[in-house]
């Protein structure tokens, strides 16, 4: 067979679904028994993983700075306090342990979303729409409408703030999910506010003695935030090594708390490397997301981050992200912008965010930069 027969046939073998099977997600197709990533899938070489025998290296993992949450209300909060300002300025991530949530609220959260990724597909379908702004949205890839090439990932969106409001719109199965997630939510809401704290101090911004922001009301406003929850879901891949779970992207908001099972798969981009983040059980992964970045004037960066997939185990993860209102303007703090260090990005807003995702390509870290002054 000549090389073009040959790459020709492969296509047709790797294309053998109908192009409206892959808005069904990627479960779904895992379901009907594929053997080859499709076409759809395959990113261009250039993006692809290294896959190659020496990526799988410890050279390739990181260990992110690990910041002790019950040390940081005790009598050592200064010395974590610089770890956390360490943490934010070079890694824009770190692991968070001692937090408080229970490992029985952890373990139930990924539970009841592994159970949920299980239901037949009809029951998981109710809840798709390509709407950004819908309370619940079922949907697989980045940016369903307007991906080239998707990912290996399905996800369940749901907006939680506040919960007496979005909670009818919730999937009702399985049947403890309300529950789960409205209790899992307001835990990680009330961890994020109290990471807030700490960050705004580090900052400058927060005096714990004197409990006063030199910052207008910002926690206040933090209070009454956004937050949405993402369950991923990642099927195993019969080729990893031709696609990603997530492309490389930065978080919108200011804080996300991610929850990740046993299964590796998050990379951050860390001195022009990909490096794998070692799971640490019961952990949450943090990272500063775009807002804070501004609202720091650049001193915190929202750092890339993409995802591998692997072709044994499925990958669960839960990520919890955290803003101010959806329609508060986010600007640097006026305290944090001097003669020399002016201020560095324009005003921006949750619908500019949402307007620019669906309108560009959100690889490179293109929303930030759209909105940086110098
Ligand atoms: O699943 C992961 O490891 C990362 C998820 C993520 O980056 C996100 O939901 O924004
Ligand atoms: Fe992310």
């Amino acid at each position: 067979m000549s090389p073009a027969i040959s790459l020709q046939s492969e296509k047709r073998m790797r294309d053998s679904q109908p192009e409206n099977q892959y808005q069904n997600g990627v479960k779904h197709l895992c379901e009907n028994g594929i053997k080859k990533v499709p076409e759809k899938y395959i990113f261009p070489v250039t993006d692809r993983p290294d896959t190659r025998k020496e990526s799988h290296s410890n050279k390739t993992n990181i260990k992110l700075p690990v910041i002790d949450f019950a040390e940081l209300q005790g009598p050592n909060r200064f010395q974590v306090l610089e770890s956390l300002t360490d943490a934010c300025e070079q890694y824009g991530f770190f692991q968070v342990v001692n937090h408080g949530i229970s490992t029985d609220a952890i373990s139930s959260m990924t539970d009841v979303c592994k159970r949920f990724f299980e239901l037949p597909f009809d029951e998981r379908h109710k809840y798709m729409t390509t709407d950004m702004k819908a309370p619940v949205r079922y949907g697989t890839s980045f940016s369903q409408n307007k991906d080239g090439v998707y990912c290996w990932r399905d996800f369940l969106k749901v907006v939680c703030h506040p919960v007496p409001d979005v909670l009818s719109h919730w999937p009702s199965s399985p049947q403890d999910l309300r529950e789960q997630a409205a209790s899992y939510s307001m835990e990680t809401r009330n961890l994020f506010l109290m990471l807030m704290r700490a960050i705004l101090e580090s900052l400058g911004l927060w005096s714990a003695e004197m409990n006063i922001t030199k910052e207008n009301d910002i926690l206040e406003e933090l209070q009454e935030g956004s937050q949405m929850m993402v369950a991923n879901c990642y099927p195993p891949c019969p080729e990893p090594e031709l696609t990603l779970g997530m492309p490389p992207h930065s978080d919108y908001g200011f804080l996300t708390l991610l929850l990740q099972d046993e299964v590796k798969g998050l990379q951050i981009q860390f001195e022009e490397k990909w490096l794998t983040v070692e799971p640490i059980p019961n952990a949450f992964v943090v990272n500063i997301g775009d807002h804070l970045e501004v609202f720091s004037n650049g001193r915190y960066r929202s750092v890339l981050h993409r995802v591998l997939v692997n072709q044994e185990k499925t990958r669960v993860t839960v990520a919890s992200l955290h803003s101010l209102p959806f329609e508060r303007v986010i600007q640097p703090s006026p305290q944090l912008i001097t003669k020399e260090n002016p201020r560095r990005y324009k005003d921006t807003d949750f619908a500019t965010f949402l307007e620019y995702i669906s309108s560009c390509d959100p690889k490179k870290k293109a929303f930030l930069e759209s909105i940086k002054l110098c």
